[in-house]
């Protein structure tokens, strides 16, 4: 079943066509791999999903509705989260409160229930902790929940951030390296996590990493962007003998990477 269907879709800043006439689809509980050159478009396909920019042209049907023009808490609302490159995480508040604060973006209850503090928020509001705590004993973060988030070692910042994304309830997860700075065994391990969560959750995930051992090792599908197009598309094998994707990496200096 399709739950994600880009459409040929364009995006330009100025002269420059970051992302040129893409298209590819998605399925529930599949977890397809965006890998590139630096550069080649892939956090940009990833912002034009979320709703941060607007397309040139092109659609982005997500369970059947062409999502394109809508606000980014819209998307968030219909069931796609997503991660950033860069943690973005409220440092100086706990653990515990970065993932309430997430909940709140899809939070059920109306700002007079809050300001009233009565009784379907006070049941809210116990609901959504119970779930955070759940979250946060997933991810292995529970006995972390009053830490301050900048005190948290550089991996389990990187898991609180996905944790955040989950707190919105997501069906489709967009996780932009969730990998970067972390060692091989840290990324092994985040790959079986990746692979748990998505059962766990009944999630969908689209994943743009630089780490090759994460991608070839969790996605059976892959697509390939350079220059903002799709240069190949294929399970991991099909993808590291493409010679337009070894011309792609071999020019850059990831020389090698890809095998
Ligand atoms: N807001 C923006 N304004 C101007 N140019 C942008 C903007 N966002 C992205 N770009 C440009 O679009 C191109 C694609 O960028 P993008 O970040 O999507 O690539 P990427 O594949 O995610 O790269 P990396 O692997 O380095 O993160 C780059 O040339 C980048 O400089």
């Amino acid at each position: 079943m399709k739950i994600l269907e880009v459409k040929n879709l364009s995006c330009a800043f100025g002269g420059l066509m970051a992302v040129s006439d893409l298209s590819f689809e998605l399925h529930k509980n599949e977890i397809l791999g965006i890998i590139g050159p630096n550069g080649a478009g892939k956090t940009t396909v990833f912002n034009l999903i979320t709703g941060f920019y607007l397309p040139l042209k092109g659609e982005i049907i997500f369970n059947g509705k062409n999502i394109v023009g809508l606000k980014p808490y819209q998307i968030t609302r219909l069931g796609i989260a997503r991660t950033f490159q860069n943690p973005r995480l409220f440092k100086k508040l706990s653990v515990m409160e970065n993932v309430m604060i997430a909940m709140h973006k899809v939070y059920n209850a109306h700002m007079l229930d809050a300001i009233l503090q009565n009784k379907r928020y006070s049941v809210e509001e116990s609901l959504q902790k119970e779930r955070a705590e759940e979250i946060l004993e997933f991810f292995g973060l529970y006995r972390r929940k009053n830490d301050t988030a900048e005190n948290l070692p550089y991996g389990e910042q990187r898991k609180l951030e996905i944790a955040r994304a989950l707190a919105t309830n997501p069906t489709l997860l967009l996780l932009d390296e969730p990998a970067a700075g972390m060692n091989l065994n840290e990324s092994l391990e985040l790959v079986d996590l990746i692979a748990t969560i998505r059962d766990k959750f009944d999630l969908t995930v689209l994943l743009i990493e630089h780490h090759m051992e994460v991608v070839m090792n969790i996605c059976k599908r892959i697509i390939v962007l350079d220059f903002g197009m799709k240069i190949a598309e294929g399970n991991p094998e099909k993808v590291r003998n493409d010679p337009r994707v070894i011309e792609a990496y071999l020019g850059k200096e990831v020389k090698g990477v890809i095998h």
